[in-house]
């Protein structure tokens, strides 16, 4: 049973959005900023193949693809046609949807995937390689210029088919800094669409992140894209950071589903990009429909989507303690940095506890029609927080406590107790407030 009501008001974040210089986006000084430019790489039906739960039936990616080309991502780059029969297939199948959306495959910085990769009927292909020590040494055991002749090889091939091509070295953050420069200097000047960085193992700070692009960004003439993984909880700060120094796209999955515990979810970056540039945002982005496609994600890897998830975790829009109730009754902004309605969701006020207000129980009063003074309305207040101290409560308890009060005070003849002292009004805890004084 609910214990929440629902409270509509209009926010005030659009408004100052229009009239004021927005304290939350890009500093106007701040030339390399993307913040009000940026582009989402979905990679769901790639990185979030990659995730413990997923299996992904065609008519499913079909389904997905169609959903995040309605919301409105520019790139959805699928799993390497390379990794099985199936693969290549459904790469192939949602090539042929006509979607709006530019679709990517995703190789290996490799010759063989390539040729595969430039059949499938993909506008472009993301090609990766590690260059960490780590990767080189045990993953593919490929010095760097060996890295270089073949990024050079299929580059080359896969841009002579017309086809858009992106560079990213994999575990870019435990890289040495000159190879990296090295590389994507080179791949710049042979003219990819993109390069790309990789977190591959979450251990980047948002402060590296700045740097690494501001720097990148000086030695290449094209695109930056970032793929930022989440184990140490810095993925969407690390996306945001990058875009202020200049990447321009951000890969991102549905919930964030990926290797271990994943990437940027696009539901979070969400969050924090309508915060810093909310015009562009509601413009390119059909926000409204984040929680369909969070749930048709999380139903086809059965998950829950998780109950702190910005935006659409079950209380992400839900006001509790009595003192925010009133605020938020007042104007919505004053505990909202998010408006619940830019994602077709709404918020709620909830008030069956103890650490509800008399604010948020005359709000509830004013929604059952009924009418009580407001020192009727604190008398019933400590009532429910009576009742609150015993046991949890919901919407109807608190409901029952309020019509039989009102019953009560209605019906005189139920009730001898017009003293002066029930006249007089209670604090809090449901004693006379003058009675009180006294003993103290
Ligand atoms: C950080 C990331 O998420 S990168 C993307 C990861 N995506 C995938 O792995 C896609 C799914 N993968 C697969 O289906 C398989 O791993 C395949 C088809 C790609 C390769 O399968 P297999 O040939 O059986 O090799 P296996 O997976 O055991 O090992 C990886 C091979 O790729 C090579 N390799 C790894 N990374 C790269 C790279 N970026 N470029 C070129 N070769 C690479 C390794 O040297 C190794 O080759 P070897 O064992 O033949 O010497
Ligand atoms: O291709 C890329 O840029 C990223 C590959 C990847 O998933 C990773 O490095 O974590
Ligand atoms: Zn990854």
């Amino acid at each position: 049973m609910s214990n929440n009501f629902e409270f509509e008001k209009v926010h005030e974040s659009e408004a100052l959005a229009k009239h004021q210089v927005n304290p939350y986006g890009p500093n106007p000084s701040d030339f390399l900023s993307n913040v009000n430019n940026f582009q989402l790489i979905d990679s769901t039906l790639r990185e979030g193949e990659q995730f413990a739960n997923s299996f992904f039936s065609t008519e499913k990616k079909i389904e997905i693809a169609k959903a995040l080309d309605d919301f409105g991502v520019d790139y959805i780059e699928l799993t390497s046609p390379v990794a099985s029969e199936q693969s290549r297939k459904d790469c192939e199948a949602i090539c042929k949807l006509g979607l709006k959306a530019k679709i990517l495959t995703h190789i290996r910085c490799h010759m063989d995937d390539a040729k595969v990769a430039v059949e499938t009927g993909v506008d472009g292909v993301d090609v990766v390689i590690g260059t960490s020590k780590f990767l080189r040494q045990y993953s593919h055991g490929k010095d760097m210029n060996y890295i270089a002749k073949s990024a050079i090889e299929v580059i080359e091939f896969v841009k002579s088919k017309g086809i858009e091509i992106r560079f990213s070295s994999e575990d870019s953050f435990r890289s040495d800094l000159v190879d990296l420069l090295n590389i994507y200097k080179t791949v710049s000047k042979i003219g990819v669409n993109r390069v790309g960085i990789a977190d591959t193992v979450g251990c980047a700070n948002p402060r590296q992140v700045y740097e690494l692009v501001r720097t990148l960004k000086s030695v290449v003439n094209c695109d930056i894209e970032c793929h930022f993984h989440n184990d140490t909880g810095c993925a969407i700060a690390n996306a945001y950071t990058a875009l202020e120094a200049g990447a321009r796209l951000i890969d991102v999955c549905v919930l964030g589903i990926g290797e271990r515990n994943g990437i940027v979810p696009i539901g979070g970056l969400m969050a924090r990009m309508i915060v810093a540039a909310p015009e562009y945002v509601k413009s390119k982005y059909k926000l409204h429909k984040i929680r369909d496609l969070e749930v048709l994600v999380a139903d086809a890897v059965q998950v829950n989507i998780p109950f702190n998830n910005p935006i659409t975790g079950f209380c992400a829009f839900t006001h509790k303690a009595g003192i925010h109730a009133k605020a938020i009754l007042a104007n919505p902004s004053t505990y909202e940095i998010l408006d619940p309605h830019d994602f077709g969701l709404k918020r709620y006020i909830h008030f069956a506890n103890r650490l509800t207000g008399w604010n948020a129980i005359k709000s509830r009063v004013d929604q059952l029609n009924l009418n009580l003074t407001d020192p009727q309305i604190k008398e019933v207040t400590a009532k429910i927080k009576k009742m609150g101290d015993i046991r949890p409560l919901n919407i109807d308890d608190v409901d029952s406590i309020i019509k039989d009060f009102h019953i009560e005070i209605n019906t005189p003849a139920l009730t001898p107790r017009k003293t002066k002292a029930d006249e007089e009004p209670l604090d809090l805890a449901g004693e006379p407030a003058a009675k009180k004084a006294k003993k103290e």
